[in-house]
């Protein structure tokens, strides 16, 4: 049976007269990692605040696991946990002192602290920095602390708002792995701008856009789009192009500078093995065939832009 854990209802949020997000609703279910996907000024840190209790709505309302964030805020947000996106460090402290304040501040009772603060550090990799200060350890380092006090508390809900912005490569991975581990045992809604981010991390994925959602789906219907219906065909002595329209099922061609071809053909139309065949029968000296995929960015722009069009 799926536990749904969050639903947001009409969440909306006027400053000053101007709607910085506008009637986003969404459930999200026990164990999934939601992706929360738009460019910088969309309403992602906006909604976060208001998912997690640190932000009235103007409008709609937030349940965690049936809990309303309104009625009843100290229940609702102790199943949460939350990263916001300026992580609340005390720089000063040890990584043990400050998982330990954690600890009691989400209301660990007194003797399953040093359990607490033991499994969280386990959980994101900090086993043997316990005795390091903060303020040493790198910006990687830093940022698994700040998911650590996240999850503390062992709570069903986490979210991370841009958990990856400003580290490097290799911290970027080592964070993205961490956060689908998580995504076994809690929910997780993951803020971010980073597309692939979403692609390699989440199941699925909202997009917001000025404040309002343009998509809402499983990441295999975003990796759908990306999928398109192109071609990328090699031909060493390609025909004039009128030859490659007559093969059923394509219906433009457009040579790129690479030399290559980008066949467009109908939905789900596959003429992948007519042209094999044509470009054998006619020795085209076919070298290369494979779809050509839509960038997420590409699909990202296309459904903005659908958006603003509408
Ligand atoms: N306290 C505030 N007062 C007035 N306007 C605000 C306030 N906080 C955010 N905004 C505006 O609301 C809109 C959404 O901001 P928000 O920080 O939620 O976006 P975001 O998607 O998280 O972007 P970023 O990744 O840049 O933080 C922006 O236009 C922002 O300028």
């Amino acid at each position: 049976m799926t536990t749904v854990t969050v639903e947001a209802r009409e969440l909306t949020r006027i400053y000053g007269g101007r709607e910085a997000v506008r009637d986003v609703s969404f459930t999200l279910n026990k164990g999934e990692v939601l992706g929360f996907l738009g460019p910088n000024g969309a309403g992602k840190s906006t909604s976060m605040k208001m998912l997690t209790g640190n932000l009235a709505p103007s409008k709609g309302s937030v349940k965690i696991c049936g809990i309303d964030m309104i009625e009843n805020p100290k229940e609702a947000k102790a199943l949460i946990g939350y990263l916001p996106e300026q992580p609340p460090l005390y720089r000063e402290l040890t990584v043990d002192e400050f998982l330990a304040i954690a600890a009691r501040l989400h209301r660990v009772s007194g003797s399953h602290v040093k359990k607490a603060v033991r499994i969280a550090k386990e959980r994101c990799g900090l086993t043997e920095m316990g005795g390091r200060l903060i303020e040493n350890l790198s910006k990687g380092y830093q940022q698994r602390v700040g998911i650590a006090q996240a999850i503390i508390h062992n709570p069903m809900v986490v979210i991370l708002d841009e958990p990856t912005v400003g580290l490097d490569p290799i911290q970027i991975r080592d964070i993205r792995n961490l956060i689908k581990e998580l995504g076994g045992e809690h929910s997780v809604i993951l803020s971010t701008h980073i597309l692939p981010e979403v692609e390699m991390v989440c199941d699925r994925v909202q997009i917001i856009h000025k404040g309002q959602m343009v998509f809402n789906g499983s990441i295999d219907i975003l990796k759908q789009q990306r999928h398109g219906n192109r071609l990328l065909v090699g031909l060493s002595r390609a025909p004039a192009n009128e030859e490659l329209l007559k093969i059923p099922g394509i219906t433009s061609v457009e040579t790129l500078p690479s030399g290559l071809l980008r066949v467009r053909h109908a939905e789900g139309g596959a003429p992948a093995e007519l042209l094999v065949q044509a470009a054998v029968n006619q020795n085209w000296g076919l070298y290369q065939i494979n779809p050509d995929q839509t960038s997420l960015e590409e699909v990202f722009v296309q459904l903005t832009f659908q958006e603003q069009a509408a």
